[in-house]
């Protein structure tokens, strides 16, 4: 049963994440949870995507790549293994990251939530079923080209995972987080010979999975090179399932 939800019924880029401490306003009509996820390679705009949806529709962001970066300070096992993967640039095990996963969607049952980054293989997605009947799978399609410019011009601040670019998204002061006024760092993996690999193992993990979202009719696939053209279609979907808490106009 998916944490959250009632019987039968099926129920956080400049801000990579919305603080998960603060409310979310959850619309009087939404009735069910919702469970959604989105997938995409690295550079596709998932972080992006996702954080425009969870302030529209008050959605949880739940990105996976933040909950470990959030994890490797805390002194804990998940933390300690995981470090060891994230500085290589790894995907880390399956029940490392599942683990972290479920812990914290059990912490989210009476939320709508959205998952950037999680599930990424067959593995974490057969674990994600056995909690939970996801409603909605978005999959994110760019050229290979398209992602190797964007993250080339991919600028991180590592506390935070904020997200800047310089042509899309620049931060006020060229180099500095907006927020806390910190230096913002380039991610060794984004450079173009880095990409190329990432984006082959990307490939092989995620073919299984979205096969299956495929087969269950779930599966809702983007291409394009703008997220601005793409972010159109993607509000009518999720309106489709859930109201809106702020109109689309506003980006
Ligand atoms: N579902 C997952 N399974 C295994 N490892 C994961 C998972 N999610 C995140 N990680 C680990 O955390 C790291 C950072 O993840 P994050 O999603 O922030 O960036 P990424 O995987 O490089 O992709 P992107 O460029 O799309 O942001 C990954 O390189 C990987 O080591
Ligand atoms: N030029 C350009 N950059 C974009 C667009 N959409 C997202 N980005 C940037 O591309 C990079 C990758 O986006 P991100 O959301 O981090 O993708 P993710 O790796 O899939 O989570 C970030 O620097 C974004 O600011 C777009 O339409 N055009």
């Amino acid at each position: 049963m998916c944490p959250g939800g009632a019987g039968g019924a099926r129920p956080g880029r400049l801000t990579r994440v919305p603080p998960r401490s603060a409310p979310v306003p959850v619309p009087a009509m939404a009735s069910k949870l919702l469970r959604a996820v989105v997938l995409g390679p690295p550079g596709s705009g998932k972080g992006t995507v996702c954080e425009r949806i969870a302030r529209r529709f008050g959605l949880q962001h739940l990105s996976s790549g933040q909950f470990l970066r959030e994890s490797l300070g805390g002194g804990g096992e998940a933390g300690a293994l995981a470090q060891q993967y994230l500085e290589r640039g790894l995907l880390v095990p399956d029940h490392v990251i599942t683990r972290l996963m479920m812990a914290e969607l059990e912490k989210r049952r009476e939320q709508h939530w959205l998952l950037d980054g999680f599930p990424r293989t067959l593995g974490q997605a057969k674990a994600l079923d056995g909690i939970c009947q996801l409603d909605l799978v978005i999959s994110l399609n760019i050229p290979f080209e398209t992602l190797k410019d964007r993250l080339s011009a991919r600028w991180v601040h590592p506390a935070s995972g904020r997200v800047y670019n310089m042509d899309f998204n620049p931060p006020h002061t060229q180099g500095v987080d907006d927020l806390t006024g910190e230096p913002l760092v380039q991610r060794e993996d984004d450079r173009p010979e880095a990409v190329a690999a990432r984006l082959r193992k990307y490939k092989d993990a995620a073919k299984p999975v979205m096969e299956l979202y495929k087969s269950r009719g779930i599966l809702h696939s983007f291409s394009g090179t703008e997220t601005n053209k793409i972010w159109p279609y993607v509000y009518t979907l999720l309106s489709s399932r859930i109201p809106p808490v702020l109109p689309e106009e506003e980006h």
